[in-house]
């Protein structure tokens, strides 16, 4: 990708682990609606995603987009959900078409499938002897409003892929921890993303060549209920983590 990337919601956790290791590697555009902490390095846009005119400007010139911003909070109500994730996600989406953008990465999440997460099925689901797994190509299945908008984003994807042929990854990313898995939850170790391999996740999505494909942002833990073969297959994703390789 020699073209500038914009990477929105830049300022939060997912944005800070992709710059960690991807900082000199592309020519960055950050996005986010609260200015930098620090003296930016690139160039920065404060703005809201839900204001196109402002997007449209940060977007325009660029290869590829890594769309972060939202609210990311499980419990998030739908008023919030809506306007920063629905609204915001069709916002850049558009505005990334209209400026006629090859590439669009976007931040899925787990909770887009939370409901396959059933009574009978856990605990076991979390443990290394249980061989469920989800590999992408089932249907989504929200366990709260943030997953719903979740799959609305991935379906935005697929509309624009479909119609104006975006390129489109939807990343159903896990738990990302910094250092270490989740302590004391299975539930976060079997879909613990270090910060080293959210960063190369994301690097894949912005060097491979795909269509449309939901993939599973995990590290390779040995507890896993998410299968990251299509990753490894479409993307090029090698993860280098594993939750088990930790103490705790
Ligand atoms: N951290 C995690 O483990 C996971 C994160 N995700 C998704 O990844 C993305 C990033 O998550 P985090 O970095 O953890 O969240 P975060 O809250 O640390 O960062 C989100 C950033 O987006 C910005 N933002 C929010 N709404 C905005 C708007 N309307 N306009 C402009 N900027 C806006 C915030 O100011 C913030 O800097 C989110 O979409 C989240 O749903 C998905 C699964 C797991
Ligand atoms: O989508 C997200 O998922 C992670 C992990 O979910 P949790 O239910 O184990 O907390 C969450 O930490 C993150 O905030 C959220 O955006």
């Amino acid at each position: 990708m020699d073209d500038p990337v914009l990477l929105t919601g830049s300022e939060g956790r997912v944005g800070s682990a992709i710059l960690g290791d991807l900082e000199s590697k592309y020519e960055w555009r950050l996005l986010d609606r609260e200015p930098p902490a620090a003296d930016p390095s690139h160039e920065f846009f404060v703005a809201d995603i839900t204001d196109y005119d402002a997007v449209y400007e940060a977007v325009d010139g660029v290869g590829a987009v890594i769309h972060l911003a939202g609210d990311p909070r499980p419990e998030a109500p739908w008023n919030s959900v809506l306007g920063n994730n629905i609204d915001g996600t069709h916002t850049v989406m558009q505005a990334a078409v209209d400026a006629g953008v090859e590439k669009f990465v976007f931040a899925s999440s787990n909770h887009a499938v939370g409901a396959y997460e059933t009574e009978e099925r856990k605990p076991d689901l979390y443990r290394t002897h249980d061989e469920f797994r989800l590999d992408g190509t089932e249907l989504p299945r929200p366990g709260n409003l943030y997953g719903v908008s979740k799959a609305a984003g991935e379906t935005l994807g697929r509309y624009y892929h479909d119609e104006f042929d975006l390129s489109v990854a939807c990343v159903r990313i896990g738990n990302l921890t910094e250092g270490h898995p989740p302590i004391d939850y299975e539930r976060g170790q079997a879909m613990w993303l270090s910060y080293r391999d959210c960063a190369h996740l994301f690097d894949c999505c912005l060097t491979a060549d795909y269509g449309y494909e939901i993939v599973y942002g995990i590290s390779d833990n040995d507890r896993k209920y998410y299968s990251i073969e299509r990753a490894r297959e479409v993307l090029g994703y090698d993860p280098q983590d594993n939750s088990a390789h930790h103490d705790d």
